[in-house]
């Protein structure tokens, strides 16, 4: 059975219609991708799916049950865990202190203490436990926003643009850490801009153009893909 599930989900801004009439599902430790280009709606999408934004219209289901309306913290105890494009921490926070505060949602302060040093072991910043959130580097600010989703022992991660700003060598660590959570059993829905990462990285892709789906499937078939092409490169002199 689907662990998500969009249905007919549609966000209007005033006239504009960010999202229109999207539908796609995703399976238990799949990792899908949305991609699309500028303005397309993935932001949008994105926090549809989150529940952070109510749809218009349409239903978005985890689990089978709707989403739709409830507060961020439901949410992610139902163990849908997201992360946010800018890196949110409090100046005076310390590393674990942040990861720790995630591991409060489902633990006391003991525990979740013990929990978020786990976590931390797990994406390699334990030796930057320490430190304020502020000093790391571009690389490990996104494996901190990855730590602060596993806190919250989530059954899938949605990542907002999580490898924005690295090189693709730098990516290549999260990238790792997120195929190794897949393996054991965490689903991930990625909103991502470096076609390569996601190109290599994806089981399915969902593309996004206008608000519109435009396209959904394997890499392969998304490369393949006139519709794709024409969003992308405005180009139908292929045939
Ligand atoms: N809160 C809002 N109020 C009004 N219009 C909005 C709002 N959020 C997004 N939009 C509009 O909805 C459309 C889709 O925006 P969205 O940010 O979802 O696209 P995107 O694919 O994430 O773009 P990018 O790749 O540039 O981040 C755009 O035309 C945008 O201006």
């Amino acid at each position: 059975m689907a662990i998500l599930e969009v249905d007919n989900v549609s966000k209007r801004f005033g006239g504009l219609k960010a999202v229109s009439d999207v539908s796609f599902s995703v399976e238990p430790a799949e990792i899908l991708g949305i991609i699309g280009p500028n303005g397309a709606g993935k932001t949008t999408l994105f926090g549809l799916i989150s529940g952070f934004l109510p749809p218009s219209a349409g239903d978005v289901r985890f689990k089978g049950q709707s989403i739709v309306g409830l507060p961020p913290h439901r949410v992610a105890q139902l163990g849908l865990s997201r992360s946010f494009q800018i890196v949110q921490v409090f100046a005076a926070m310390s590393v674990l202190d942040v990861v720790t505060t995630a591991a409060l949602l489902r633990h006391p302060m003991r525990e979740a203490i013990k929990r978020a040093t786990a976590v931390l072991e797990r994406v390699g910043l334990e030796s930057k436990a320490e430190e304020i959130p502020g000093s790391l580097s571009l690389q490990d600010k996104k494996l901190l926003e990855l730590a602060k989703c596993l806190a919250t022992e989530p059954q899938m991660i949605l990542l907002d643009e999580v490898m924005a700003g690295l090189t693709l060598g730098e990516a290549q660590v999260p990238l790792a850490i997120i195929r190794d959570l897949r393996s054991s059993g965490i689903t991930f829905v990625m909103v991502e801009h470096v076609m390569p990462v996601i190109m290599n990285t994806a089981d399915r892709l969902v593309v996004l153009n206008f608000g519109e789906q435009v396209a959904a499937g394997t890499p392969d078939e998304i490369v393949a893909n006139d519709r794709v092409r024409e969003a992308y490169f405005g180009d139908d002199s292929h045939a």
